[in-house]
């Protein structure tokens, strides 16, 4: 039995996605959650041939029903950003959410595998992290803050660049997820890029959501794009658990020791994935000059995001 819970089922991110893990043979069983209109999106996904049995679940009194069991709870439930916000400012209303359905894990699957999309991302996965060890479940290995969208980013406009084949273009991002903390590492690719050409990009990567939330024009953020980074990185959570497949790569968000030397002990890098989450965190690579100073900059900003969840957390176990 491999089920997934998604959280958030019904929303932009969530429909498509889940449509995206319907169509995973590996799900047996796929469980939708929302506070709305969850019944309906199942029954539209259960006539899809596939193996996955699908079940929506609806408001607070049945979450523990929609995890019981979750090998992979995914968390896409939140507010997206409006044109003039930043992800941050998303904190007040996602924080709480997060925190309510991160309980519910804690309670009903604290073994699952936790994949956080809401944002802010930077501090809702340290929120994720902090509600887990106050209920004395937190296993480092197995809470993740999806970064996926910005490697499949990276990957599309680095190639457009290239003229390299974009299925094959590999670009590691790491650091966190939003602006200056997206960190891609352009110096590890083979191509030399100008000063003009890595600068242009590396600023498209980091503002890359910005791009889709101005399009959009006050109907969201990224949800289609989002729906299949997502499913890449469930798929890739199963390929190394349920398949045991060797060599299971992607960056992704966690709580981690390999920037504490510089005082952040959550941060996105390229890890090893395998059948108890986490198997290998690999260590920052050699960075160029340029990327040192881009380094120095995602750390300040990350400090200050991560400490936000912490103390997101505290504050409301003390009241
Ligand atoms: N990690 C990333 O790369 C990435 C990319 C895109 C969007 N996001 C974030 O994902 C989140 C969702 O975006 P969206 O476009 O799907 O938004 P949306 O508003 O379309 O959908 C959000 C869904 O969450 C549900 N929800 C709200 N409160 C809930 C609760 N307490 N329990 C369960 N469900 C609840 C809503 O009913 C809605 O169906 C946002 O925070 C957005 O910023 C992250
Ligand atoms: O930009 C956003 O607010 C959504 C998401 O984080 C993204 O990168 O597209």
């Amino acid at each position: 039995m491999v089920k997934v819970a998604v959280l958030g089922a019904a929303g932009g991110i969530g429909q498509p996605l889940s449509l995206l893990l319907k169509a995973n043979p590996l799900v047996t069983e796929l469980a939708l959650f929302d506070i709305v209109n969850t019944p309906g999106v199942a029954a539209d996904l259960s006539h899809i041939n596939t193996p996955a049995k699908v079940t929506g679940y609806i408001g607070d009194e049945q979450l523990g029903d929609a995890l019981k069991g979750a090998h992979v709870v995914v968390i896409p439930a939140g507010v997206p950003r409006k044109p003039g916000m930043t992800r941050d400012d998303l904190f007040n209303i996602n924080a709480g959410i997060v925190k309510n359905l991160a309980t519910g894990a804690a309670k009903h699957c604290p073994k699952a595998f936790v994949a956080v999309i809401s944002n802010p991302v930077n501090s809702t996965v340290p929120i994720v992290a902090e509600v887990f060890k106050q209920h004395g479940v937190f296993d480092p290995k197995r809470i993740f803050g999806v970064t996926t969208l910005d490697i499949v980013r990276a990957a599309t406009f680095v190639s457009e660049i290239t003229g390299a084949d974009v299925a094959s273009t590999n670009v590691p991002v790491i650091g966190g997820h939003s602006g200056a903390t997206i960190l891609p590492i352009l110096s590890s690719l083979s191509h030399s890029f100008t000063d003009a050409q890595r600068d242009a990009l590396v600023q498209r990567i980091q503002y890359g959501g910005d791009e889709v939330v101005k399009a959009k024009n006050g109907a969201g953020s990224a949800t289609l794009s989002m729906a299949y980074a997502g499913a890449r990185f469930v798929s890739a959570l199963l390929d190394a658990s349920v398949l045991k497949k060797a060599g299971v790569k992607e960056c992704t968000y966690i709580k981690t020791d390999v920037a504490a030397a510089d005082g952040v002990e959550y941060f996105s890098t390229v890890v090893e994935l395998g059948v108890d989450g986490v198997a290998v965190a690999h260590p920052l690579p050699s960075f160029s000059e340029h990327e040192k100073k881009l380094y120095a900059a995602a750390i300040a900003e990350l400090k200050v995001n991560i400490q936000k969840g912490i103390d997101f957390v505290a504050k409301s176990a003390a009241l």
